[in-house]
Formats: C-alpha cells, sequence, structure tokens
C-alpha cells in the first residue's frame, strides 16, 4: 500500500500561532511517500530512503517507546516511531505480524514545509490502513498533532491539520476553519513561489524553543494577529504581500530569520509584490507572492543567489 502526503506553507501567523494566536497555512502539493508492506516477523522495518537510514525493531517494544529517551543517532526516526507508537496505542491493536516501511519525500526536510507533519500523518494513515483500521480525518489530524508535541515539546495544530484536512485553514487558539467562499477565491488567483534559501541549522523544536525563551514575544505576536486579521480580509495582492512582509519584519524581531533569508525576501519584494520566510525560520524556505509582470526580472534575480524554486500549488 502506498500513502501520499501534503505539505504546506504558513502564509501568515508562524510561532505566534503556538500560543494561540492567528495562522493561515495553506496545504501545497509537494508530498511525502509511504510505502507499507506486510512482514511475517513481529517487527518493524523502517527505511528512510532521504536520508539513506534504517533501522529494525520489535513490535512489542513499539508501543511504549520513550520519545525523548531514544539515542541520538535515532532523532531522524522521531516522528515516524512515535507516529506509529501512538496509532498502535489509539487503535489498541495487538499485531500478530509487523511490516516494513519506506519513507521518500519530495518535501526539502527541516525547511519550513511542515516535513514532519507530512511524514506524522502519513505514518498515521498508512499503519491504521494496513491493520485495516483506517481513521477519520478529525482522529488523524489530532493524532498528528499529539506526535509532533510529544516530539518538539510544544506545537501548534497548524502543520499536521492543514496536511490531513488539506486546502487553507485559519487557525486560533489551537482550533481550526477551512477556509472558503470570496477569500479562498483570491488565494486561488494568487500565483506564489517557494524558495529553499539555505538549509537550516535549527529543527522546529530548537527554535520554537528558543522562542519562548523571548521576554516581549506577546507585544510581537499581538502585531502578527493583527496582520493576520487585515489579511484575512484582503482581496488584493498589493496589499496582501505588503501585509506578508510586514509579517516578515516580526518574524526578524523574534529572531528566526537570517541575512540570507532577508536578502531573498527582499528581492521578493522588489520583484513580487511582498515575501516573507515560512515555517519556523532559521534558515530553510521563504514564499513570495509573484508580480506576473515582473516574474522573469524576479526569477533572473533568484537564480543569481544559488537558490531553489519549486512552483507549487495548493491541495485540496
Ligand atoms: N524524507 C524524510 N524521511 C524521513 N524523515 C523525515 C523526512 N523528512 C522529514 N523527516 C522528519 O522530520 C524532521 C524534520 O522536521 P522539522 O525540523 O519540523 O522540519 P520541517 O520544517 O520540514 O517540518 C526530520 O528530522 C525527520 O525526523
Ligand atoms: C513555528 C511553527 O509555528 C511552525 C513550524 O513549521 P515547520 O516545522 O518549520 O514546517 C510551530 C508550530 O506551529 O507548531
Ligand atoms: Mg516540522
Amino acid at each position: 500500500m502506498i500513502v501520499e502526503t501534503p505539505s504546506k506553507v504558513i502564509l501568515f501567523g508562524e510561532h505566534a500561532v503556538v500560543y494561540g494566536y492567528r495562522a493561515v497555512s495553506m496545504a501545497i502539493n509537494l508530498t511525502s511517500t509511504i510505502k507499507i508492506n506486510k512482514i511475517n516477523e513481529r517487527k518493524i522495518i523502517l527505511n528512510l530512503k532521504d536520508l539513506n537510514k534504517s533501522l529494525s525493531l520489535n513490535l512489542n517494544d513499539t508501543k511504549d517507546l520513550n520519545i525523548s529517551n531514544l539515542d541520538n543517532n535515532l532523532s531522524d526516526f522521531k516522528y515516524c516511531l512515535c507516529a506509529i507508537k501512538n496509532t498502535l496505542n489509539y487503535l489498541n491493536i495487538e499485531p500478530e505480524f509487523g511490516f516494513k516501511m519506506e519513507i521518500s519525500s519530495k518535501i526539502p526536510v527541516s525547511c519550513g514545509l511542515g516535513s514532519s507533519a507530512s511524514i506524522t500523518v502519513g505514518t498515521i494513515r498508512a499503519v491504521s490502513k494496513f491493520y485495516n483500521k483506517p481513521l477519520k480525518d478529525d482522529e488523524v489530524a489530532k493524532l498528528g498533532y499529539l506526535v509532533e508535541r510529544e516530539v518538539q515539546g510544544k506545537a501548534s495544530i497548524t502543520d499536521t491539520f492543514t496536511i490531513t484536512y488539506r486546502g487553507i485553514l485559519e487557525i486560533k487558539n489551537n482550533k481550526f476553519k477551512k477556509i472558503k467562499g470570496s477569500f479562498e477565491e483570491f488565494l486561488k488567483s494568487c500565483k506564489f513561489l517557494i524558495v529553499y534559501v539555505e538549509k537550516r541549522k535549527k529543527k522546529t523544536a530548537e527554535l520554537v524553543n528558543k522562542v519562548a525563551k523571548i521576554k516581549d514575544k506577546d507585544i510581537i505576536f499581538k502585531k502578527i494577529d493583527e496582520i493576520v486579521e487585515e489579511a484575512l480580509k484582503t482581496k488584493n495582492k498589493e496589499d496582501f504581500g505588503r501585509l506578508m512582509t510586514k509579517n516578515h519584519e516580526l518574524l526578524k524581531k523574534l529572531n528566526v530569520s537570517t541575512p540570507k533569508l532577508d536578502k531573498i525576501v527582499n528581492i521578493g519584494n522588489i520583484y513580487g509584490y511582498g515575501a516573507k520566510l515560512t515555517g519556523a525560520g532559521g534558515g530553510g524556505c521563504i514564499i513570495i507572492l509573484v508580480n506576473e509582470e515582473k516574474e522573469n526580472e524576479l526569477i533572473k534575480e533568484l537564480n543569481k543567489e544559488n537558490v531553489k524554486i519549486f512552483k507549487c500549488e495548493m491541495m485540496n
């Protein structure tokens, strides 16, 4: 069986959303793929193809794994192991046989596009279907969120819920609303470029914990929340882009941007309607709202910077 799962971009509100403030996020068609097959042993074999890592463990040990105590060299397995553990426990499965799971992905790892949430949601769907107990979206999303929270210590529902329900979501107080109607139509008319700028030195968990230590963070979060409120009422690209850039300026104040991210965001401002980092920051990806009249110049400028451009669409 094969399970394909999207990734996401946060259009507004990352970090602030962890503390209950608003965010807007969108599922995109850069996907991860999980292949799961039966093996006739009471074992789980995990193969992370992109990371060139594999692991074999007894089924019996999986259900009470302590994720925070995992060996350092197993850290890349944290999300999928935690997802397997929580799914088996939630479904109360006492499996007679195990499986081999192969994970591969088009999503750049640890770049702000929710690769962890995509792997988590994909694993939950794959394992529950494999044992013939497929879960509803509400269950997948909730289990996924609990995995991200367990692995990271702190998390919002943004990534896992967006990736489970797809489309465009507004998140507030860790609750979500699917965005439909005129704002969805407006966003569908927008062309976004995702630009992979540089490798991230820190994982999401570390960046979220770094922001947690900022004393005046709530003042910044409130300003971000006002931007999200304004963005949700916007129906023209100039204003939407300007608000994206304003959000980026506030993310800079949270110390989650880098000089290279700022440089590429600046190019996005000059040749597009606006730009910002997306996800936890500290490197990774930015998102640019394209001004079609200047798109060729934008691409030309970006190509001088040794970055990778992804053309993605919303995934419903
Ligand atoms: N292709 C992949 N194969 C296996 N695990 C992956 C893959 N992509 C992401 N992961 C998991 O997600 C982690 C990165 O998550 P995170 O730091 O939250 O970044 P992101 O912004 O991409 O979600 C990796 O350390 C690994 O555990
Ligand atoms: C920083 C945060 O708002 C988004 C993190 O996204 P990503 O893992 O960088 O794709 C954390 C969260 O919402 O759980
Ligand atoms: Mg993540």
